[in-house]
């Protein structure tokens, strides 16, 4: 499975252009860096590939054809602030089931997520565990393709590698592409089979 962005053009307001005729592609399997300095479009790239944003021109393609609008997403997007992504008068549990499925307690405590965690509400997790639900939720049986935007860059190391490491043996098992937005050379090179530097 190929998904592609096709000459995407894109301005949050008119005149100013944030992506001019922006070409990438990612195929399942593939674990893809998107690199480049601050302010070039990286973000604003990944929210268009999982949707959230329609460009002005060109299109996003997940076998050549166009991703439906409606019922679940299969280009699931993660970004640096988890206590932007949950509903704050959800309790977790319903925050995990939000994928349409729960996950199985083996990739509950491989992500480090504590059973107990689960009757909490957002606000009563620090930002990194609340992390950990967030990678989790968009890990769905569905997922085809998973955009990792400075995922884990407010974490400490070692929270960092227990979550890489589930979310690497996650897409090697479901075969799935990924995608890595990092301002970490090493954590690119680690992890990337190749590194698309957006200029
Ligand atoms: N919602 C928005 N409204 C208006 N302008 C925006 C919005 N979001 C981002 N921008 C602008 O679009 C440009 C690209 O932002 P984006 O966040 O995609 O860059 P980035 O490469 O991901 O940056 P960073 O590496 O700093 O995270 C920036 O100039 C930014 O100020």
């Amino acid at each position: 499975m190929r998904l592609s962005a096709e000459e995407i053009s894109f301005g949050y307001q008119a005149g100013k252009t944030v992506l001019e005729n922006i070409s990438f592609h990612i195929d399942s399997g593939e674990v893809v860096g998107l690199a480049g300095a601050s302010g070039l479009g990286k973000s604003t790239l990944s929210k268009i590939l999982a949707g959230y944003e329609t460009p002005q021109q060109g299109r996003v393609l997940l076998d050549g054809k166009p991703i439906p609008a409606r019922g679940f997403q299969p280009v699931q997007l993660v970004f640096q602030h988890p206590e932007k992504a949950v509903d704050p008068r959800w309790k977790m549990k319903k925050v995990l089931a939000e994928s349409g499925q729960f996950p199985e307690s083996e990739l509950l405590e491989a992500m480090g997520i504590q059973p107990e965690w689960l009757e909490r509400w957002p606000a009563e997790l620090s930002g990194g565990e609340l992390q950990r639900f967030c990678v989790l939720r968009a890990l769905s049986e569905k997922t085809k393709f998973l955009i990792a935007d400075e995922m884990t860059a407010m974490l400490d190391a070692i929270t960092q590698a227990q979550i890489w490491h589930t979310v690497l043996n996650y897409v090697r098992e479901h075969q799935m592409g990924l995608v890595v937005i990092s301002h970490e050379q090493e954590l690119l090179d680690k992890l990337c089979n190749r590194v698309v530097q957006l200029a």
